[in-house]
């Protein structure tokens, strides 16, 4: 029927048509583009995701941390991101929190009059910071972190939600929080400590602020490896999401699920959990086919999840 004979149709179609136009005006070909992060796709299924605040060190604003709960959860979604890698541009990898958006951000609580209702703000403000880092920890697809020169701050609780991080060889880090009066609270005192295995050193960091150098984070297990330098370090890591993209992406995908849903659980209920996942998992195409493969020594192509 036509459109202008029937107002339900035209209505119908013409917001369609808005749905697409603004679809194609927020993305650049299909990849979502947001203010504060640069999202490129450098090979088939690799996405690279880039701080992107270069002239204000990568630090983080109110918009930013929103944008890392846009960006990770869409990731998730998009059956044509298999991995993820995560860098910075500009300087330095990030500088933290940004003091001054920070400072007008706490101080809006300040103009309530009444505790409760300045803790309900903070509480919820805290909340969106928080859900903004553990977005990284929640795809299901890996997030692989590549850190040059300095990640201070909450660069450390966004590294630590990351799957594997690497780094150059001029990089620190450094738990900062105390040395602006906070304690940390979006994420680097819940998994600091299992992602290097050690309680001593994980609190030593956090209690004294000090500058960890690229050669001790190597040693105490926060990175994977060191690269001499930014361009040679991203190159690498993306050969390694390029072989992590290449196998299928129910087995990738559900062994990240494990991981995470295992880490702060008794070994019964990790057992449990992947017991539950793969009783529907183990009946993919994709373990079939991955067989064939293995046992064929030959390359095999997965469908899209
Ligand atoms: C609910 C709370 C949730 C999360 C909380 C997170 C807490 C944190 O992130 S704590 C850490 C906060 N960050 C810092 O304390 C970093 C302080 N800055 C530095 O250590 C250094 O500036 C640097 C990042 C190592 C960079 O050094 P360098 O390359 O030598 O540049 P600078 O000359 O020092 O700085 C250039 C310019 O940037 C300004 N700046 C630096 N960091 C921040 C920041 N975090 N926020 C705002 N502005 C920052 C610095 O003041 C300089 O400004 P000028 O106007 O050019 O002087």
């Amino acid at each position: 029927m036509h459109s202008l004979k029937n107002p339900y149709v035209f209505v119908q179609s013409s917001r369609n048509l808005i749905g697409i136009f603004s679809r194609l005006c927020s993305s650049n070909a299909g990849i979502p583009q947001y203010e504060t992060l640069a999202v490129s796709v450098p090979k088939k299924y690799v996405y690279h995701v880039e701080l992107n605040r270069p002239n204000k060190l990568n630090t983080f604003t109110p918009n930013m941390w929103k944008e890392f709960s846009s960006c990770f959860s869409a990731l998730s979604d998009n059956p044509e991101c298999r991995v993820v890698v995560l860098s910075g541009q500009g300087k330095h990898f990030t500088g933290g929190i940004d003091l001054n958006a920070f400072v007008e951000s706490a101080s809006k609580a300040h103009e309530l009059s009444d505790v409760a209702r300045k803790a309900r703000f903070l509480f919820k403000m805290i909340k969106q910071y928080q859900d903004g880092i553990t977005a990284l920890e929640e795809c299901v697809k890996p997030v692989l972190a590549v850190v040059h020169n300095a990640c201070v701050g909450a660069g450390v609780d966004l590294i630590t939600a990351a799957d594997v991080r690497y780094c150059t060889e001029e990089a620190w880090f450094q738990v900062k929080e105390v040395d602006v009066g906070l304690a940390a609270d979006v994420g680097t005192l819940q998994r600091l400590p299992k992602v290097i295995g050690s309680a001593s050193i994980a609190r030593e960091l956090c209690f004294t602020a000090r500058k960890l150098q690229s050669k001790e984070a190597l040693e105490i297990g926060l990175v994977s490896k060191v690269f001499t330098d930014k361009e040679s370090a991203i190159q690498q890591v993306l050969e390694v999401a390029e072989t992590i993209a290449s196998k299928s992406p129910v087995a990738v995908q559900v062994t990240k699920q494990s991981l995470v849903y295992s880490q702060s659980r008794p070994t019964s209920e990790g057992l449990e959990h992947i017991r539950l996942m793969n009783q529907t998992m183990l009946q993919s195409d994709d373990l079939t086919k991955a067989a064939i493969a293995q046992a064929t020594k030959t390359k095999t192509e997965f469908d899209e999840l």
